[in-house]
């Protein structure tokens, strides 16, 4: 029979149970112990010593700790390799213990919350600019609901979409941890799998009424039950999580679709837009974008970037604000420098509401209502300011009452840390000051007691010292304690150390408790304050939310406006009609990491209009046809939300989807051979992409042999030209392709120019009319270092292949001569001759007129297959 575990092994067991597949931290006096398998996970990500302690069926139980003052380090590291840790705490003092059960009674312990990478508030632990966000979503009658939200900010957002369109919805909001009902197909490998009964719409409507105080959801949108479902989830998550309470939420923010730029994850990574292919936000757009000199602003651009608008009115006021902004240099410096000095209140006030905030955060609150109310100032009166001004400017103030109360209450610098008191500022509360006053007193007369001793006892040497065991006691080194030692003395031994001998007295003890007692009742004052003070704040978190949120508009306005003053953006025209005309169009990754190695850029034209919706673009390797797709693509996203963009000039009709496909991309770690993702992607165009669309296709068809791909790419320029009706720009290295401009009109070829000079091969960078005249891939192969027999052998075999081609017509030939989509016609003709065979080989007269129906419902059923 297995040893019966002890009591603290047996409260540690049960606390693992609830703890579930989180990892334990199991406070124990100054440090969190983690056992068992716990401890050798952590022990292996943390890379600290795994020991043991006692024994547990026989077998010595795996130990490894961490010191609660640095384990935010250490939690941070955790939650970075995936894990999620429950803190279990020591919810009573050993004296309480002791009071309750006696003398060897157990410290009671309790989860107190689990730190999950979704459900992170602590400024340690997030990062300044990017949003972390935690979704729920689940299936409701075909349609999946998501909710996602910021719990260090509070938003929170809702969207219903098809299983399809799953992927990119998760892509846009950029999720740290989802969580999902059990038994459920649909769920992406990852997610926390949570009961299905948690995902219930009504408790979700319930709730959400619940907290905002309204009767109806009306105000907020039309909300699905599949919607509703997801905010049931996620609602339930992080009570789960936060043991009881729910951090702030804002009213939720309805994404219907088609309210913003639609982008599938394909697109959102060959764009790195928010991170660049190597996964860092190094040579991302929004690196090469973002000025903003707030944490709140870069996160506002980001979601800006990852969802920008369709709708020309909204687009339209946050360009009057960047353009503004643009003109008003002055104003602009000055509005940044004071954004600059502001604290992150938005995730200051998360963590005030959600408990868990410090008197820090609640300085930084005072501090970020002051500068708000300097920007108002500062913007207050403006003549020629945009309309959308007048809806910023109000909300940033309003907080008079709670600046003055956080301004009288709080000390200028208050501390992370609030045990230890010393926030609450001094005249704030006069019985506070009295009982620091008191405390301060005892100090000084332990002081004077100091030189007192020391003159009745003639020793130098004697200290009064305090430290966390004995409280304050006398030192004096051990050659004079014998003086002290003598009955009488009125000193009593307390410790003797190496070199020193402590002892006590009775004036001190009296001094020391009054130290302590008044300190006690300090802090109990202090803590009363803070309360009170969270509670204050906690009343006006929406006004405070609102203020947040216009500061964060501001600095990205300001951000863009700087931008472009820096780079020589220009203010895209937005439009309705189908065009995309940009003149001098840049790159801006490809142009900032030129100009760090001091290489120009090339500016290019782009013009797509309804009767040139597709350009074919030829031309050597290393050419700049990928960049010249992509700052395309870039510049139509960066129009869309609300900014300047990199060009002379820019007149855009609105786009309501964008694609972006690079041929071949490797994605193993998806699991899917290279050819089977470019052809899977592209698939995904040809059905989705509408005569709004804009579609980069950046040498589709080239995984698979030459005339596989050849034939590909030509079936999907076809089907772009002729059915989807999209603007689209398709590189490619198939010459054979531009026969195409002779059946598709709305088709027109041009090439990225390039020379060859004294046998050099001279990249131009530069875009031109017409197809490439050759590719010149073997010149660029020496220029890559390709050893000269090598690149010689190959001219040999180029000019033996050329001469073929030159003779039997080349790949394309008689390709001219094939209908458009003949492959389609031909499978609909197939069908027609079954048909008709059938038909014909039909003898009426032997038919009844039951069966008679029956055969034209089958004939009927035939004919409509496929279709
Ligand atoms: N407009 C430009 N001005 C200056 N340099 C450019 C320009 N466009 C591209 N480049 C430079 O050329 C390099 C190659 O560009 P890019 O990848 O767009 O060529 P590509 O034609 O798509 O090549 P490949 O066919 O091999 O994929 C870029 O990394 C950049 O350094």
């Amino acid at each position: 029979m297995p040893a019966q575990p002890t009591p603290m092994m047996a409260q540690y067991l049960a606390l693992k149970e609830e703890a579930g597949n989180c990892l334990l931290f199991y406070r124990m006096g100054d440090f969190f112990e983690l056992f068992f398998d716990d401890a050798r996970k952590a022990a292996g990500v943390l890379d600290i010593a795994l020991t043991t302690r006692g024994e547990h069926d026989g077998q010595p139980v795996p130990m490894c700790g961490v010191p609660v003052h640095a384990a935010e380090s250490y939690l941070a590291r955790l939650i970075r390799a995936g894990c999620r840790v429950a803190i279990a705490e020591q919810v009573e003092t050993p004296a309480e213990a002791k009071k309750r059960g006696g003398s060897k009674a157990l410290v009671a312990r309790d989860i107190v919350r689990f730190v999950t990478a979704g459900t992170l508030t602590e400024e340690a632990l997030l990062e300044p600019r990017r949003a972390n966000v935690l979704a729920a979503a689940c299936e409701v009658r075909g349609s999946i609901g998501v909710a996602s939200c910021d719990i260090s900010t509070g938003r929170l957002e809702v969207e219903e979409c098809e299983p399809g369109a799953f992927g990119a919805a998760l892509a846009r909001t950029g999720i740290s941890e989802l969580v999902v009902p059990d038994e459920w197909d649909g769920a992406p490998p990852g997610a926390i799998v949570r009961s299905r009964g948690e995902f219930a719409s009504g408790e979700g409507e319930r709730r959400l009424k619940a907290i905002h105080g309204v009767a109806t959801l009306d105000g907020f949108g039309a909300l699905s039950r599949s919607m509703l479902a997801a905010v049931g989830g996620l609602l339930a998550y992080l009570e789960h999580v936060g043991r009881g309470t729910l951090p702030f939420l804002q009213p939720p923010v309805v994404r219907t679709g088609g309210s913003s730029l639609a982008m599938d994850e394909a697109t959102r990574a060959s764009l790195e837009i928010l991170a660049a292919s190597g996964g860092g936000r190094k040579g991302s757009l929004i690196d090469a974008v973002d000025r903003c000199v707030t944490g709140g602003g870069a996160r506002q651009l980001a979601e800006d970037l990852a969802a920008p608008l369709t709708e020309r009115d909204a687009i339209a006021a946050r360009l009057s604000l960047v353009g503004w902004l643009n003109d008003e240099a002055l104003l602009r410096d000055d509005l940044r420098a004071t954004l600059r000095a502001l604290p992150d209140i938005e995730r200051a006030l998360g963590r005030i509401v959600a408990g868990r905030g410090s008197p820090r955060d609640l300085g930084q609150l005072r501090d970020g209502m002051v500068a708000a109310g300097r920007i108002r100032d500062l913007l207050t009166g403006r003549e020629g300011a945009p309309p959308s001004l007048d809806s910023l400017v109000p909300r940033l103030g309003g907080h008079a009452a709670l600046i003055d109360l956080l301004t009288r209450a709080l000390v200028p610098s208050p501390p992370t840390e609030r045990s230890q008191g010393g926030f609450i500022a001094s005249g704030y509360d006069a019985a506070l000051d009295e009982l620091r006053e008191m405390s301060g007193n005892a100090r000084r007369s332990i002081a004077a007691l100091e030189a007192k001793y020391r003159k009745e006892t003639g020793i130098a040497a004697l200290k009064i010292k305090h430290n966390g065991v004995l409280g304050y006691f006398i030192e004096v080194p051990a050659k004079h304690a014998d003086a002290l030692m003598a009955p009488n003395s009125g000193f009593t031994h307390r410790q003797t150390m190496a070199g020193a001998v402590r002892f006590n007295a009775l004036a001190l003890h009296d001094e020391a408790t009054r130290i302590a007692e008044a300190g006690g009742h300090a802090l109990a004052a202090e803590e009363a304050h803070f309360e009170d003070l969270t509670g204050q704040v906690v009343a006006v978190r929406n006004a405070i939310a609102a203020t947040a949120a216009a500061l964060s508009r501001l600095d990205v306005s300001a951000g863009q406006a700087e931008r472009a003053a820096e780079g020589g953006w220009c203010r895209p025209d937005i439009v309705e009609e189908p065009c995309l005309e940009i003149d001098g169009g840049r790159h801006p990754v490809v142009e900032a990491a030129l100009a760090g190695s001091g290489d120009r850029f090339v500016a290019n034209d782009c013009r797509l209009g309804a009767n040139d919706r597709l350009w074919l673009i030829g031309g050597p390797n290393m050419g700049g046809k990928s960049t010249f797709l992509r700052q395309n693509a870039l510049i139509v996203l960066l129009a869309q939300a609300g900014g300047f963009v990199p060009a002379q000039g820019a007149r855009i009709g609105l786009v309501d989807r964008l694609f972006s496909r690079v041929g071949a991309s490797d994605n193993l770690a998806r699991g899917r051979s290279t050819f089977m993702v470019e052809m899977v992607e592209t698939a995904a165009i040809l059905s989705q992409a509408t005569e709004r669309s804009f579609v980069i296709l950046d040498e589709v068809g080239r995984g698979t042999s030459t005339y596989d791909g050849l034939a590909l790419a030509w079936a999907v320029v076809e089907a772009v030209h002729e059915t989807n009706r999209c603007r689209c720009l398709f590189a490619t290295h198939y010459h054979e392709l531009a026969r195409l401009a002779e059946t598709c009109d709305a088709l027109s070829l041009h090439h990225v120019r390039a020379r060859e000079w004294k046998g050099e091969l001279v990249l131009l960078h530069e875009l031109a009319e017409g197809p490439a005249d050759r590719s010149y891939g073997l010149a660029v192969a020496r220029l890559a270092g390709v050893p000269a027999n090598v690149v010689s052998r190959a001219k040999a075999v180029l000019e033996k292949l050329e001469r073929g081609r030159a003779e039997t017509g080349g790949l394309a030939a008689g390709l001219g001569d094939l209908p458009l989509f003949a492959a389609a016609a031909d499978a609909q003709e197939e069908r027609c001759d079954t048909l008709s065979d059938r038909l014909r080989d039909l003898d009426i007269d032997a038919l009844s007129p039951r069966d008679a129906l029956d055969l034209l419902y089958e004939l009927k059923r035939e004919a409509g297959t496929g279709s």
